[in-house]
């Protein structure tokens, strides 16, 4: 598109252009695995969407636990350098007060931390006229009292908030149960291997020569585990998953109605970090008995099972086991990180809709929440 300037002296020098354009500001928290991907993802599509979609995409704050750079006209491509060398600390009233000092409109909070003290911010950005995005799990799964006020919330001041990257990282998973549900499809069950890191650890285990503390660190390596692997090895994280497809389906269940099998020998539980780290190996003589002992033909699945009178909004029951699934079912011919999906509704009857790809990966996951933002950013 060539540039158009009008006769209006006043207006000469204006680019129609640019004007049609929504300028969309966005502030990312967390610049880890997946939050350094999305700003160089966004920075290097950022001219293409604009001439395709007339938005222009301008990350005016990006922010991890210590530091964070403020830039009211936009990162560019060596934002990580910048931040290196003038990032400052702050707190998270600095980021709203820049936005209303520089009139900044049209605002996205992104959070890509798994921080539970940082979704208590939620509502302060709400209330400042921010739209959220999230890749961290923990708002959807704190009680049911704080989910629910923090939609109340969003509806007042007419914010959305977008999360698809919460269940199957880039799989389009919640809008497509929300779409069933909504249009009134009965979901009776939901199963599947809803952990990118576990299906990649337990196919590797299976298949592989190796011990299960090298197959941990690979997952670790590969980005595809929390920044704590324990909240993947001690289900938490998947459990999480599970709660928050449950309460997509307005079924009214707590963290702790999930039964979940945790995978971690005790004495491992409650270390820190770092000493949990460096004592992988504590985990290899555990799993190789299992393996062991394990049927011919079958692999371990850790599983995940929404089921029960899912009707009645306390009817559902919620558990997640390891289990030993033959090698030539849906579940047990999964590959690489993949993670799969399988909604039985009553339309359906016993073939479910299966949804199935990558469940974990910085890349595919920093999609997905590229893809939340391009959603909202199309909206009002
Ligand atoms: N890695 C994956 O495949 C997937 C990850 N997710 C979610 O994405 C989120 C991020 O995961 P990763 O990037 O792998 O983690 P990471 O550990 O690589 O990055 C986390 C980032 O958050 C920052 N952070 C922590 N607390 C903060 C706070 N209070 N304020 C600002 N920044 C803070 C850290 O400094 C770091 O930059 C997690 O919630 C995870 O569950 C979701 C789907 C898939
Ligand atoms: N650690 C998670 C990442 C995505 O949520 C997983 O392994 O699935």
């Amino acid at each position: 598109m060539s540039t158009q300037v009008l006769d209006n002296p006043v207006l000469d020098r204006i680019d129609l252009n640019n004007i049609k354009k929504k300028k969309i500001n966005i502030a990312i928290f967390g610049h880890g695995n997946v939050g350094s991907h999305l700003v160089d993802q966004i920075i290097s599509s950022k001219e293409e969407i604009s001439r395709r979609r007339d938005l222009d995409l301008n990350i005016f704050a990006v922010a991890n636990s210590k530091t964070i750079l403020l830039q009211q006209k936009g990162l560019n491509k060596n934002w990580l350098e910048e931040k290196t060398e003038s990032g400052e600390s702050y707190n998270v009233e600095d980021v709203i007060f820049f936005a209303k000092t520089n009139n900044l409109q049209n605002l996205i909070l992104v959070d890509n931390t798994a921080d539970a003290g940082f979704v208590q911010n939620y509502s302060a950005f709400v209330e400042n006229g921010f739209h959220l995005v999230s890749s961290n799990k923990i708002a959807n799964t704190l009680d049911l009292n704080f989910y629910k006020e923090l939609r109340k919330k969003l509806t007042s001041k007419k914010r959305h908030y977008l999360y698809e990257t919460n269940v199957g990282a880039g799989l389009p998973l919640i809008d497509t149960i929300k779409l069933l549900h909504l249009s009134g499809e009965n979901i009776t069950r939901i199963r599947g291997v809803f952990s990118g890191s576990l299906s990649y650890i337990f196919n590797t285990f299976s298949e592989e020569d190796r011990t299960f503390s090298s197959v941990l660190k690979s997952a670790i390596d590969k980005g595809f585990t929390e920044p704590d692997p324990r909240e993947d090895l001690c289900g938490n994280d998947v459990g999480r998953k599970l709660l928050i497809l449950a309460r997509e389906l307005d079924l009214h269940n707590e963290f702790e109605d999930i039964s979940i099998q945790n995978l971690i020998p005790k004495d491992l539980r409650s270390v820190s970090k770092k000493e949990f780290l460096a004592r992988l190996k504590e985990l290899d003589v555990p799993f190789q008995i299992k393996k062991k002992n394990q049927t011919k033909d079958t692999v371990f699945r850790y599983v995940a099972d929404l089921n029960g009178d899912l009707s009645k909004e306390t009817g559902a029951l919620l558990d997640v086991n390891l289990v030993s699934v033959p090698k030539n079912s849906m579940l047990g011919a999964l590959k690489g990180s993949d993670s799969i999906f399988e909604i039985y509704t009553e339309s359906y009857g016993n073939n479910p809709i299966v949804i199935q790809g990558a469940g974990a990966g910085a890349a595919v996951t920093a999609r997905g929440v590229f893809g939340d933002i391009l959603r909202i950013s199309d909206k009002d």
